[in-house]
């Protein structure tokens, strides 16, 4: 741990001396320093693997049939912790260590540009954008975001293009929080027009592409700050506790729309159905992990395991 540590103030101080800038498409540094071994070594310790669960494991190995093939894997997900990435990475090491490694993740420029955060950012591959909450934060810096996320959305579409892609986003836009009143955590709810957006570029890529709702619990770990900050620099809390990953079977756009009047309402209906399953899976990680109950938790639809084990 302490040495992880020291690692991070190593890369921290190195990146004041000489700012790396990250590309609209950024792929993982894997030498002559490997950034992304350094991120699995650093969060590794803060996982409670023997209180942490995966929903449907196999569901990932039909991504990878599917990868195999040429076709795109989009995965719908609530986002709960910067540490997101190396959670989602650590859980299918053992299993599925293709995907653990090639996961391109759709990142908000808080973690591009935030000091502690940045030598995460740089051992995975990336999709920059800025985020839509935070798109108006400073007004004289808006038109630059828009245009740098014009050039990130032709990034996207050409890695579609090439096929065999597995992308991470997050249609919230920004980290779950938990509810004022009862102190609760949930999934944020997801943009509608973030879904449809990546949906459509999916299915505009000319590959067959493949969209799973994933759902993940691991806010113990590294908690967000309970409001929305606007300037970089949030305090980290740090914590060992058991986190969750699950994933269930893909849902098909045009059978949850079948019944939908317009366009409008069949976008509604899509993202509403990829959220639903977020949530149901986030449940059955919640009562697994936080009510001691682990696999047991199981249901016809999400089966919790230990690939790890
Ligand atoms: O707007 P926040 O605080 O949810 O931060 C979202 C950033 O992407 C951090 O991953």
């Amino acid at each position: 741990m302490l040495s992880n540590m020291m690692d991070l103030f190593d890369r921290v101080l190195l990146d004041e001396e000489n700012p790396f800038t990250f590309q609209p498409y950024h792929k993982a540094i894997r030498e002559p320093f490997d950034y992304y071994t350094f991120g699995q070594n650093y969060i590794r310790p803060l996982v409670d693997f023997r209180n942490s669960y995966v929903g449907n494991i196999s569901v990932f190995s039909d991504m990878e049939k599917q990868l195999r093939q040429g076709h795109n894997v989009v995965l719908m997900s609530n986002h709960q912790t910067e540490a997101d990435p190396a959670v989602i990475a650590l859980s299918l090491e053992r299993s599925n260590p293709w995907i653990s490694e090639n996961i391109v993740y759709v990142a908000g420029d808080r973690v591009l540009t935030d000091p502690l955060c940045k030598p995460f950012s740089m051992g995975r591959n990336l999709l920059c954008v800025y985020s839509k909450k935070h798109m108006n934060d400073f007004p004289e810096l808006i038109e630059m975001k828009r245009r740098a996320n014009t050039r990130s959305l032709k990034e996207m579409a050409l890695l579609l293009r090439g096929g065999s892609h597995i992308i991470w986003i997050a249609p919230s836009g920004g980290r779950d929080r938990p509810d004022p009143l009862t102190g609760e955590w949930h999934p944020a709810p997801f943009d509608a027009s973030a879904v449809d957006n990546m949906r459509r570029l999916l299915e505009h890529s000319g590959v067959p592409g493949h969209i799973y709702p994933l759902s993940l619990l691991c806010y113990e770990i590294m908690p967000p700050p309970q409001q929305i900050e606007k300037e970089i620099g949030e305090q980290r809390v740090i914590s060992f506790h058991g986190v969750g990953l699950s994933v269930a079977e893909e849902i098909k756009y045009g059978d949850v729309t079948a019944q939908s009047r317009n366009a409008d309402e069949a976008r509604g209906t899509f993202s509403e159905a990829l959220y639903n399953s977020v949530v149901d899976q986030y449940n059955v990680l919640k009562s697994a992990i936080f009510r001691d109950r682990g696999a047991v938790s199981s249901n016809p639809a999400i089966s919790l395991s230990q690939p790890w084990r």
